[in-house]
């Protein structure tokens, strides 16, 4: 059972004051992510200087060195597993830390981290919960974090494809050196405490991570079909359907919907958008990055005073900006941007085209009210009926996403429901405007997928008449 108190818990010490914004600009693409980091540090940087009391997640611990560790954390093999998460509220440190000999891992378990057993290597026991990595392990994933592996840039800092001893592949986080404000350790810190605490098939899954000096890293399962922006941007795949852009929006839903009302203490991920969200080799979704994520109290529809307003630029609920006040509903509203760059295709803010279309949730919402949906359906997509139906409705949900309130945003649990009922009538759709689609050898719909052993998933072709009809 929940508690029933009202009081958040992580940051218990959040007093309201005038609220920071920390927007993070990083969302333009992975290539320009890299570009974009010093002036995101910065930014954030700046941010906590001026952000006063901002209370720290896990505060009042003791942090526990290596004695006798040397500057290089490669050479720490005899006491890398001693890596501490120093400040770590709630969880014990390993108890034979600064003993003579040191057991070869801890697992996370319930509120403390056990040892368990004498295995040499994290990455035999991973799979049973979250351990503590050692360095020298995690240099043999990476080779030696060799710039071949790096697979991501952002503000956290980089991200190398790894292989763990026992073949695991593995996505590894290693934060920026010299970075380290308050506010960078509490996002590691915040990502594994929050990561650790929840599983869901779309969710991206922690491993473990290492604490050690200067080195903040953290090991979570590797998702290797890139972000939902690079697909949307052609760089991945070839691209993405109606279809598969719908089943991409009920992943994330889900996963939402398992974090505001399944989890044991709701969490608000307050980082939802297109970078963030993760795709397998099947074109399923996964929602990463938890940096940002705030526990709350049982009710997550209540709303939580904010010291600093988080979140990237272009998804952030404004009203949340407004009043510094976090509910579920911001989350409900980034993700309602998310279903508008799913059906057009476009960033929610594109700096370089007129003026009058710079703000996509805008420039979609009006023609929507026109009655022009399919104006605005990327160019990529291909226009038949059922496309564009599901278009024109995935635009109508995220129009109650995006309510100026979030009173009038419909929880996530309703957007799954609205979103399998879009499901069921593009079926439909499919079904109707071609009656031969009952024979599996039916050349117009297929409900086959692009790849043959994913979800039965109706693959949307042009229809030749619709297209005539409806081309702009
Ligand atoms: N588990 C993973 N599997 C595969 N690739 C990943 C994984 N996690 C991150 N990446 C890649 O690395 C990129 C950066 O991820 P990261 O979580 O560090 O972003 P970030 O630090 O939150 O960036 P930002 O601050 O801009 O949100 C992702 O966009 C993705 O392409």
């Amino acid at each position: 059972m929940r508690s029933r108190t009202q009081t958040p818990l992580i940051s218990p010490n959040e007093q309201p004051q005038k609220a920071v914004c920390v927007y993070k600009w990083s969302d333009a693409g992975t290539r320009e992510k890299a570009k974009n980091v010093s002036t995101l540090g910065a930014i954030k940087r700046a941010a906590k200087k001026v952000a006063g009391v901002f209370a720290f997640i896990f505060s009042g611990q003791k942090k526990l060195k290596p004695r006798d560790c040397r500057s290089d954390p490669g050479e720490c093999s005899n006491l890398d597993r001693e890596s501490t998460l120093s400040g770590w509220s709630g969880y014990s440190t390993p108890s034979s830390y600064g003993g003579s000999k040191v057991s070869s891992q801890y697992r996370f378990s319930g509120s403390r981290f056990k040892s368990p057993g004498r295995d040499s290597s994290s990455s035999k026991s991973w799979h049973l919960g979250p351990v503590i990595f050692s360095f020298a392990e995690l240099q043999r994933a990476t080779a030696n974090f060799a710039t071949v592996h790096q697979i991501g840039e952002g503000g956290f800092g980089t991200v190398f494809k790894g292989k763990l001893d026992d073949g695991t592949f593995v996505a590894i986080k290693r934060a920026r050196k010299n970075n380290y404000g308050r506010s960078w350790l509490k996002e590691f810190k915040n990502e594994i405490y929050t990561l650790s605490k929840i599983e869901h098939m779309n969710l991206v899954k922690l491993y473990g991570f290492l604490e050690h000096e200067d080195e903040k890293v953290i090991v979570v399962e590797y998702v290797g079909n890139g972000n939902l922006r690079e697909h949307l941007d052609g760089l991945r795949g070839n691209r993405l359907e109606m279809a598969e852009r719908l089943e991409i929006a009920i992943d994330v839903a889900h996963a939402l919907t398992y974090l505001h009302t399944y989890t044991d203490t709701p969490v608000i991920h307050r980082d939802i958008k297109a970078s963030n969200i993760l795709i397998t080799d099947k074109l399923r979704a996964k929602v990463a990055d938890f940096g940002f994520a705030r526990l709350v109290s049982e009710d997550p529809g209540a709303t939580h005073v904010s010291t600093q307003v988080k979140g990237s630029a272009g998804y952030v609920d404004p009203d949340y900006l407004r009043t510094f006040q976090l509910s579920d509903k911001s989350d409900v509203y980034s993700f309602g941007v998310l279903l508008i760059e799913l059906v057009t295709g476009r960033r929610p803010i594109e700096l370089k085209r007129p003026r009058k279309d710079r703000l996509t949730v805008k420039w979609a919402l009006s023609r929507l009210k026109d009655g022009e949906a399919v104006l605005v359906m990327d160019p990529l997509l291909k226009r038949n009926r059922a496309a564009i139906e599901v278009a024109e409705k995935m635009l109508r949900l995220a129009r109650e996403c995006v309510g100026p309130t979030r009173g009038t945003r419909p929880t996530m649990k309703v957007c799954v429901e609205k979103l399998w009922g879009i499901r069921r009538d593009m079926k439909e759709t499919i079904l109707v405007s071609s009656p031969s689609v009952s024979s599996s050898s039916s050349a117009t719909h297929s409900f086959v997928g692009r790849d043959s052993d994913r979800y039965a998933l109706p693959k949307i072709v042009d229809d030749e008449n619709s297209t005539e009809l409806l081309s702009p």
